[in-house]
C-alpha cells in the first residue's frame, strides 16, 4: 500500500501489570482531522508516543504509506504532547527557532517559519519572553507552534484545546482544518467532545486499550438501536412499562427518549404514547457523539 496513510496494526503495550494497548489497530489518511477519544486511561497517550517512537511496545507496528516508520519519518512528525515539552526559561522565538533547526531547517527558513507561526498563533509579541511567563494558554499556543514550525508530514497531537479559552479553540480549529485540507494526516486527542463532532472527518473511540468504534461521525451516529424522542405532556413516570424491547433512556420534562431493540415497531410506541394523551413531537433522535461515548464507556472492562 503505497497511498499516504498513517497505518496503526495491532499495537500491545503493557506497564507491568497494567496492560495498556490491546492489538490497537486503526488509520489515519492523508488530509483527514481524526479525533480520538475515549476515557482517562484508554490508552491515547500512549498509542501517540509510540507512534511519535518516545516509548516503546510489546508488538504490532505504525506504518506510513506502507513503510515501518524510520527515525526519518518520525522526524516529519510534528507532535503535541499531552505532558508538554518546552523548556520554561528557554525565550519562546530562541526555542522554536532551536525546534525548526533540529528538524533540519536552514537558519533563515527557521526564522521565517518562526515568524509566521506567532503571528498566526497570536504570540508574535511574546518571542522575547521565557516560555514560563507566558499564561498556560499561551504556551499551549507556542507549543503548536512547536509542533508546526518545522513543516511536519503529519500532526499528532495529545490535547491541544484543554485549556484553551474560545478564541484560541477557533484559532487551532482552524489551523487544524488547513493542515488537514493541505494533505497532511491530523491526529489529536480530546475530551471536548462537542468540538470533535464538529471537527472531525473521523472519530476513533478508543475502550481499554482498543479501538472499538471508528468512522465518520454520522455514519456512527447512525449506527446501534433506534431511538426514540416523544413529547407528550400527559404522560406520567412509567408509562413505557407495558411495553416489550422499549429502555427509557432519558426523561426530562414531557419528553422521553426512549431506546428500541431490534424489530420493535414504533407505531407500537406511538399508540402508547397517544393513549396518554396528546402527543405534540415524535421521531427518532441520533445520538450525539456523547451517547456514544457514554455507551462505550458504560461497557468499559475494568481489569
Ligand atoms: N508510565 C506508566 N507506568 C505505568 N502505567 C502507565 C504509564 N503510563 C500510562 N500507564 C497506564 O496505561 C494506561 C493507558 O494510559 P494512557 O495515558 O495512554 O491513557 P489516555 O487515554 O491517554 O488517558 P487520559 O485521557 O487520562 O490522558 C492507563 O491504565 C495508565 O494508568
Amino acid at each position: 500500500m503505497t497511498e499516504e496513510r498513517l497505518d496503526i496494526d495491532r499495537l500491545s503495550k503493557s506497564y507491568g501489570d497494567v496492560v495498556a494497548l490491546r492489538e490497537m489497530t486503526f488509520d489515519v489518511r492523508a488530509g483527514e482531522l481524526f479525533g480520538f477519544v475515549g476515557s482517562n486511561g484508554a490508552g491515547k497517550t500512549t498509542t501517540m508516543r509510540i507512534i511519535l517512537g518516545v516509548l516503546s511496545h510489546d508488538a504490532g507496528e505504525v506504518r506510513w504509506g506502507g513503510t515501518r516508520l524510520t527515525q526519518e519519518i518520525r522526524r516529519t512528525i510534528g507532535y503535541m504532547p499531552e505532558e508538554r515539552g518546552l523548556y520554561p526559561r528557554m525565550k519562546v522565538g530562541e526555542q522554536l527557532t532551536y525546534l525548526a533547526r533540529l528538524h533540519g531547517m536552514s537558519p533563515g527558513a527557521a526564522r521565517a517559519s518562526v515568524a509566521a507561526w506567532t503571528e498566526r498563533l497570536g504570540v508574535a509579541g511574546r518571542v522575547d519572553d521565557e516560555v514560563q511567563k507566558l499564561s498556560l494558554g499561551n504556551q499551549q499556543r507556542v507549543q503548536l507552534a512547536a509542533a508546526l514550525v518545522h513543516d511536519p508530514r503529519i500532526l499528532v497531537l495529545d490535547e491541544p484545546f484543554s485549556g484553551l479559552d474560545p478564541v484560541a479553540v477557533d484559532v487551532m480549529s482552524t489551523v487544524l482544518r488547513e493542515k488537514a485540507a493541505e494533505g497532511i494526516p491530523v491526529i489529536f486527542s480530546s475530551h471536548q467532545l462537542d468540538l470533535v463532532e464538529r471537527l472531525c472527518d473521523r472519530v476513533g473511540i478508543v475502550r481499554s486499550g482498543q479501538m472499538v468504534a471508528v468512522g465518520p461521525v454520522d455514519e456512527l451516529r447512525s449506527t446501534g438501536p433506534t431511538r426514540l424522542a416523544i413529547e407528550a405532556p400527559a404522560a406520567t413516570a412509567g408509562w413505557t412499562d407495558a411495553l416489550t424491547g422499549v429502555r427509557v433512556i432519558a426523561q426530562d420534562g414531557a419528553q422521553t427518549v426512549l431506546e428500541l431493540a431490534e424489530g420493535v415497531d414504533d407505531q407500537t410506541v406511538l399508540r402508547a404514547a397517544l393513549a396518554t394523551g396528546p402527543v405534540h413531537a415524535f421521531g427518532e433522535r441520533k445520538p450525539s457523539l456523547t451517547d456514544l461515548f457514554r455507551d462505550v464507556v458504560s461497557q468499559e472492562v475494568h481489569p
